[in-house]
């Protein structure tokens, strides 16, 4: 697939920032997530390049008992599994999903977890684009159930603002114009848990190709990372074959 040709990950448009009629309404709407317990991080969290540059993980980011209980909790959400017929130039997405504007949550993914901590770490820092400033607040959540997919594509850098919250009715602090630079994809199962398939591929040549691709199996609690925009690795959502893929989807944030 050529890249100006280049099918784009697609979906409605985050919400907007200042959601209607009061901020206050739209955060009832948010789901109640359960608290990461235990406090994390539960294992000493190691970033390992899978792609130089490009793909890194974090093994065991979220332990498998958090893992279940976000997997209970997440099937309780209204998902909408994908309308058949994407637009033209959209990747093919077959699976349910669920999208919210959290910037609560997505603060808390970032400060609550150890994740900061690894990607501010000063080994890995250069590698974001720019001063990572938090995470799209744009939260995706995906169910993959056996004959569903995420064809390939190119996921796009978006302009974002990060709108710090104290979650306590406390003040916001001032909103930060940023830009998404890595896709961030959170596995709750794998084959641990009965999910067969489902693994997420890169092909490094812009083409898919069996011999040049990087397979990435799923693995309960690990988060992976994947650099996007311009030089955004063309990748699938392997088919699931049997028991359930459960993903959460945000993006790293630089300031702009
Ligand atoms: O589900 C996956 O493995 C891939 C998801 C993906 O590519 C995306 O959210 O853009
Ligand atoms: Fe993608």
């Amino acid at each position: 697939m050529a890249k100006d040709k280049r099918s784009k990950a697609s979906g409605p448009p985050p919400p907007a920032a200042n959601p209607t009629p009061t901020a206050a309404a739209a955060a009832s709407t948010r789901p109640s997530w359960p608290p990461f317990k235990p406090a994390l991080p539960v294992v000493d969290l190691t970033p390992e390049s899978l792609v130089q540059d490009k793909v890194v993980v974090l093994r065991s980011f979220f332990p498998r008992s958090l893992c279940r209980d976000y997997v209970s909790f997440l099937r309780e959400l209204p998902l909408i599994t994908t309308p058949g017929k994407p637009k033209r130039g959209d990747a093919v997405r077959v699976n349910d999903r669920y999208q919210i504007d959290d910037p609560l949550f997505a603060q808390r993914l970032w400060t609550e977890t150890g994740l900061k901590e690894v990607v501010l770490n000063k080994n890995v820092a250069r590698l974001w684009g720019g001063e990572v400033v938090g995470l799209n607040s744009n939260i995706r959540i995906y169910r993959y159930t056996a004959g569903q997919f995420f064809d390939a594509h190119y996921d796009d850098s978006n302009n974002v603002t990060i709108n710090p919250e104290t979650g306590g009715g406390g003040s916001s602090t001032t909103p930060v114009p940023a830009r998404t630079t890595w896709t961030l994809l959170l596995y709750l199962t794998s084959s641990a848990d009965g999910c067969i398939g489902g693994e997420t591929v890169f092909y490094p040549h812009d083409r898919r190709s069996a011999k040049e691709e990087i397979a990435v199996s799923l693995e309960t609690g690990m988060l992976l990372l994947h650099k996007h925009g311009h030089d955004c690795m063309l990748h699938e959502g392997r088919e699931v074959t049997a028991g359930e893929k459960w993903v959460i989807r945000t993006d790293l944030c630089v300031k702009r």
